[in-house]
């Protein structure tokens, strides 16, 4: 029997039109995932993870290969696939009930008025917001704004949670706070989440599996590290387990060593190749 996989990218590239001719940013993208995952894209700068996450969420169109979720291609955006991204982006002049309210409101669900109130607050407690469902984003903290963009996706019941840098521009406190409710809602909902970090410590703490990529042009999936760390996850605990810094450690060694010499090969054989090119007219 066939493993019939929850989210699945296969053979994915995309080119991004430029004024020098196409660029290719992916290619040969290749990832299962399963129902419940949490996974985190790793990568420098530049390589390629909002694309991949934007491919994902249907804001960008594969060049090649393409996106199945639960048997269905994805070309477009939809409620199944909530994004959170790393500036909360609410409307200003709504307040964070009526943010979330407005996102609910755009799934098909037949809701009465009472339901509504019910789930919008629920969520909105999920992430410990209850106290400030009346305030307007203005009014409320760069973490609590982040609370409510996950409220906000959570209510829209997606199948998978697609999250870009989310606790990117928190302090380290927010940010470790976010990650424990991170960590419980997942363990109580069980969504698939795809998040994108660029903090091995957050990648190590939140995930089954870390895949990391490799440098653009043509970035592709180089390694992907199964994370065997028992659940509920404390990072103070974690701290001195030498699993996890083994984890930490791969990861860093990917990015910092493995990367570093495929770059520095690469640099090597353009020079190489003109030097020979230079010969070659010389020659000529
Ligand atoms: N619309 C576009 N047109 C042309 N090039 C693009 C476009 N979008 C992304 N790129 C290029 O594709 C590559 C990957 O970009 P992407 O934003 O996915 O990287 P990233 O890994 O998410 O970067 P960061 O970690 O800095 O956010 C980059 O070289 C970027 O310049």
């Amino acid at each position: 029997m066939t493993v019939k996989h929850h989210l699945e990218l296969t053979q994915v590239g995309i080119d991004f039109p430029t004024p020098k001719g196409p660029f290719t940013a992916l290619t040969d993208v290749n990832l299962k995932i399963q129902k419940g995952e949490f996974i985190s894209l790793i990568g420098h700068s530049g390589c390629g993870k909002s694309t991949v996450l934007n491919i994902i969420a249907g804001l960008h169109k594969a060049t090649k290969g393409g996106v199945i979720l639960d048997g269905h291609e994805v070309n477009e955006p939809g409620p199944e696939r909530a994004v959170v991204f790393q500036n909360h982006s609410l409307l200003p002049w709504l307040t964070a009930y009526k943010n979330v309210e407005l996102a609910v409101k755009q799934t098909s669900k037949g809701r009465s008025k009472a339901e509504m109130r019910d789930w919008v607050e629920h969520n909105l407690e999920l992430v410990h917001m209850s106290h400030a469902v009346d305030k307007l984003p203005a009014e409320i903290s760069g973490g609590m704004k982040q609370r409510v963009g996950i409220a906000r996706a959570l209510a829209m019941e997606p199948k998978v949670l697609l999250m870009d840098e989310p606790f990117g521009a928190l302090d380290a406190l927010t940010r470790a706070h976010l990650q424990d409710s991170i960590m419980e809602i997942h363990a109580d909902l069980g969504n698939t989440v795809v998040m994108i970090t660029h903090d091995v410590d957050e990648a190590v703490l939140l995930s089954d599996r870390i895949v990391m990529m490799t440098n653009g042009p043509s970035a592709t999936i180089g390694e992907i590290l199964d994370i065997e760390l028992q659940r509920p996850r404390d990072r103070l605990a974690l701290a001195d387990n030498p699993q996890y810094n083994h984890y930490r450690h791969e990861v860093l060694t990917f990015l910092y060593e493995k990367q570093r010499k495929v770059e520095s090969v690469a640099a090597h054989r353009k020079k190489a190749q003109g030097k020979t090119k230079a010969n070659d007219a010389s020659v000529a």
